[in-house]
């Protein structure tokens, strides 16, 4: 795990967009489209708003939520929904966005989108949050499914129940975020950092965190 230290959360959002433009510059030289996967939740709008104003060959690149609640994209808590407000405007509106979200029960839906998103394989460039209980994307522990979400023969989205939370959910399965070119975890906050380093000494059912860091490079500020 690379362990990158910003001495604010403004500066590392600011330098964050410039390594995840470089990373998906560098991704469009490779391939004529780039798969770009990104997390949903609270921390990476200030990210989003500024990648939104970058300078890219936007209309090559496939957006993608690592996961989603199981909501439709007008929800306040849809994650494809925060995407087209924060990331999909200005010079970013020519990119296109691949919701996971379709309005079927889950288990159809993620197996349309998994077809979809299968021949696009593998991502580019994966950004990822963590909550404090250690759960990315939306592998939580506790998680009924988890242990599928985190095997090494996983489906490329995998169904899940995410404890507490008040919908049915679908994430990208750990195999697949850990298959990206380049890997980034975005996190905030002395919570999250203590949460990290109690992640790196328990296993992925644990902490499914832990499933992604050997590959990973994690941006922290306080
Ligand atoms: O529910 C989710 O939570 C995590 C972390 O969210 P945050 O609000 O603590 O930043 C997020 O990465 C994930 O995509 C989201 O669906």
């Amino acid at each position: 795990m690379d362990f990158i230290e910003y001495s604010d959360a403004d500066m590392m959002m600011l330098s964050l967009a410039r390594i995840l433009s470089r990373d998906l510059r560098e991704a469009l030289l490779r391939r004529d489209r780039a798969l770009f996967a990104v997390p949903g939740g609270t921390t990476p709008g200030p990210v989003f708003d500024m990648l939104s104003a970058v300078d890219i060959d936007w209309d090559r690149v496939d957006v993608v939520p690592g996961d989603e609640r199981w909501l439709p994209e007008d929800h306040p808590r849809s994650n494809a929904g925060q995407l087209r407000a924060r990331l999909l405007r200005g010079k970013a509106s020519a990119a296109h966005l691949l919701p996971l979200w379709r309005d079927l029960p889950p288990a159809e839906g993620a197996a349309l989108t998994a077809a979809d998103l299968e021949p696009l394989l593998p991502i580019d460039v994966a950004l990822v949050g963590m909550g404090a209980d250690m759960h990315t994307a939306s592998m939580f522990p506790g998680a009924p499914e988890l242990a599928l979400a985190l095997a090494n023969d996983a489906p490329v989205i995998v169904p899940i129940t995410a404890p507490d939370a008040p919908e049915p959910r679908v994430t990208m399965s750990a195999r697949v975020l850990k298959g990206a070119f380049a890997l980034h975890v975005l996190i905030v906050g002395a919570e999250k950092r203590e949460a990290l380093e109690r992640a790196q000494k328990l296993s992925p059912t644990e902490a499914p965190i832990n499933a992604l860091l050997s590959k990973a490079s994690v941006h922290w500020a306080p």
